[in-house]
Formats: structure tokens, C-alpha cells, sequence
């Protein structure tokens, strides 16, 4: 496995394709899922030379707490669909390689033992980074019970998903007829919420209903710090400091909810904008290189996430394959960095990323 897109074969060879599917796949025509992508590839990176910079390091402070790589681990439902230690196997190697990962509400392990699975791996005196996803739920008392099995297991923010007031649509899982977990499979967060339930998938309700007092609700019965995962407009960056959020995770949840909205890098530079400093900005969404995330961080992301590239390595080789992963992101980053000639990720400013040539570069006739 020499680069991202290597787990994303291996991972096809070996699983099901009606689970490959439910991966790869996005909303509709999957316009968003491809111009995630392409957003990246568009933009030209401008390095400087002589620079005299040592080999940078890729340490990143956030929400206080300390990583060791600018690389998170979006939320991804269902990891024992492709690797039967599912999320345990991915914590441990996340907090191997000092990375943050995003537990999915809906994990095949319960949030408490990855928590578990995940200070094992950390290293001497490093706290869990660990963070949970969640899904409002119309009863509150549900969603304070998710809250308080993220917070018994040592989460240290919660990150709540905004962008599916109703579930994306995937053409691919419709005609596979993928709707369910496979038998014996459960959401492990979900079980004994509420009396005979069992940790079907379905119990995670979807609503349209949620507006911004649900995030201020929601600050009040928590003291953990709230992201939100999946704001695209500059408008709802602001209202999101407003009502006291501690970060954004910039996401078009990979193309999976509407589908034609832009591609993450594409709004980043507004959002950044809106948020003014106040609070960090991440961004997931086609990330697969080093190149990748250096284009961000220079746009203003602090971190980025990933999302299918997780499910391709741990579906590829389990706990082994997400450990490569991470470490050929951080090799990419460094690289990158060097040869940018930044001595670290507080150097990768926005002058250092352009657009591709389009057209003439000075407007005259060459000569
Ligand atoms: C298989 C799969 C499952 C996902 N499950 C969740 C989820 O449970 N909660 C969530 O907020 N986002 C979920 N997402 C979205 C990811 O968190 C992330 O936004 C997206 O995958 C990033 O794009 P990328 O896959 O191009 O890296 C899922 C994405 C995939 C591919
Ligand atoms: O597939 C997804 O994108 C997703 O967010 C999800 C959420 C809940 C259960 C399964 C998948």
C-alpha cells in the first residue's frame, strides 16, 4: 500500500460490493461526491525555496486538547460491516499515530469500549482523542442519554451533525436494497436507550424540526465542547459563534446528504471569513493526499477529516491497514511541507495555493 487510493482497490477485491457500495456512494447523481475531489486536484500549490527550514513537525492544537497529526478521523457508521474488530481496531490505530477519531453514534462498539480500545494504544500520558457524533433526537432525554455515554467514557467533545434534517438518499443502496446492518450487527450506542430497543439502525430519527435553541438546549445539559459537523453557508458560521459553538467541521458529509452543493474546499474560503478567528475550522470531504490537506491548512482549516479512506484500510488489512494509512498521510504531509518550505502548519499560509492555469498568466501575447 503505497498511497491512499491503493486501500480503495484492495478494499473493493475484498468486501461484499453491495458494502463497498454503501461506502463509495453518495446522494443522487454523485456530483458532490466527484467535485470534492476535484476542488483539490483545481488548486496549484506555489511553494517558496531557501527557506532554511528544519524537518517540520505536525503537532496541532485542538479544542485545547493535543494532537499529533492535522488528520482526524470523520465519523463513519458501521466499522464491523468491513473488519469484524470494527471501531475497536480503528481507535487503536488513530490513537497510535496521535490522531483524533470521531466515534460514529452509530459504532458497532459501544463508545465506552472505544474509548477503552483507545487509551490502551495512546501514548504515556496522552489523553483519549477521542471525539463522539451525534444525532439530535426529537426526545431529549435520548439525546442527553447519548451524551451522557459519550461523557461516562472519557469523549472530550461532541460533534453534531447538521446536515441530514432527513437522510441522503443513495441510489446505490436503494438498488442494492442495502438498509440494514447484516444479522448479528448492532449500533452498540443505541441499545437499551429506552426499553426493548435493541440498537437497530432505524431508531436514529432524522428530523427537520431542529433549529439553533436545540444547540443552545443542548450547551446547557453539557459541558463539553459542541462542533458542528456539516455547515456550508457563511450565515450559519456566524450564527454557530453566536450560540456559543466551539468549532466547525466543514463537511458536505461526502457528498451523502444534498447532492450538488459545493465541494468543501470550494466554501471553505467564505466560511474561514465568517468565522473570523473566533473558532477552529476543520474540513473532511476528498481528502486523499498530503497535497490535500496543505491545501486546506493554507485556506485556514486547522485540521481535516477523512472519511472512506478509513472504511478502504480498515475493510483492506483491519488495525495494520488504518495505522499505514495514517502514517503514509503524515509522510505525504511532511513531504509536502518540506517542500513547500514550511517549517511547520503555522506556515502554510493562502498565498502558497492558486488555481490552475486557466487562460494566460499575465493577459498580453507571449513573446
Ligand atoms: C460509510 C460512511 C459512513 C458515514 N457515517 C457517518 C455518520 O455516522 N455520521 C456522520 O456524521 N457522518 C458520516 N459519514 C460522513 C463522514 O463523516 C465524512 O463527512 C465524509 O465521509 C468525508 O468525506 P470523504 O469520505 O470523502 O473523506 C459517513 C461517510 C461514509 C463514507
Ligand atoms: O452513511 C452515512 O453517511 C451516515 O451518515 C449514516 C448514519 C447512520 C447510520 C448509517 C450511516
Amino acid at each position: 500500500m503505497f498511497c491512499v487510493k491503493d486501500f480503495e482497490a484492495a478494499a473493493r477485491e475484498k468486501l461484499d460490493p453491495v458494502h463497498a457500495d454503501f461506502i463509495a456512494g453518495g446522494a443522487r447523481d454523485e456530483i458532490t461526491v466527484r467535485a470534492n475531489e476535484e476542488a483539490f486536484a483545481r488548486l496549484r500549490l506555489l511553494p517558496r525555496v531557501l527557506r532554511g527550514r528544519a524537518v517540520p513537525g505536525l503537532d496541532v492544537t485542538l479544542l485545547g486538547g493535543h494532537a499529533r497529526l492535522p488528520v482526524l478521523l470523520s465519523p463513519t457508521a458501521f466499522h464491523k460491516l468491513v473488519d469484524p474488530e470494527g471501531e475497536l481496531a480503528t481507535a487503536r490505530a488513530a490513537a497510535a499515530a496521535g490522531a483524533v477519531m470521531i466515534a460514529s453514534m452509530a459504532s458497532t462498539v459501544a463508545v465506552g469500549e472505544i474509548a477503552d480500545a483507545a487509551r490502551a494504544a495512546a501514548g504515556p500520558g496522552e489523553t483519549v482523542p477521542l471525539w463522539f457524533q451525534l444525532y439530535l433526537q426529537p426526545d431529549p432525554e435520548i439525546t442527553e442519554a447519548l451524551v451522557r455515554r459519550a461523557t461516562d467514557a472519557g469523549c472530550t467533545a461532541l460533534v453534531v451533525t447538521v446536515d441530514s434534517p432527513v437522510l441522503g438518499a443513495s441510489e446505490r443502496n436503494r438498488r442494492n436494497g442495502f438498509h440494514d446492518l447484516p444479522a448479528g450487527l448492532r449500533c452498540e450506542n443505541l441499545v437499551d436507550l429506552r426499553d426493548g430497543e435493541f440498537g437497530h439502525v432505524r431508531q436514529i430519527a432524522m428530523s427537520p424540526e431542529f433549529s439553533w435553541e436545540h444547540i443552545t438546549w443542548l450547551r446547557s445539559v453539557t459541558e463539553l465542547p459542541i462542533l458542528l459537523k456539516g455547515v456550508l453557508h457563511p450565515e450559519d458560521a456566524r450564527l454557530a459563534v453566536r450560540h456559543g459553538v466551539s468549532g466547525l467541521l466543514l463537511s458536505n458529509h461526502g457528498g451523502r446528504q444534498l447532492d450538488t452543493v459545493p465541494a468543501t474546499l470550494e466554501a471553505l474560503p467564505a466560511i474561514v471569513a465568517a468565522v473570523a478567528g473566533r473558532i477552529p475550522v476543520l474540513l473532511d470531504g476528498g481528502v486523499r493526499r498530503g497535497t490535500d490537506a496543505v491545501k486546506a491548512l493554507a485556506l485556514g482549516a486547522r485540521a481535516v477529516g477523512i472519511g472512506r479512506p478509513v472504511m478502504w484500510a480498515l475493510a483492506a488489512d483491519g488495525e495494520k491497514g488504518v495505522r499505514r494509512l495514517l502514517e503514509l498521510l503524515r509522510e505525504e504531509i511532511e513531504d509536502a511541507l518540506a517542500l513547500c518550505g514550511a517549517a511547520g502548519l503555522d506556515e502554510l499560509t493562502p498565498d502558497l495555493v492558486r488555481p490552475a492555469w486557466s487562460g494566460p498568466l499575465f493577459g498580453g501575447a507571449v513573446s
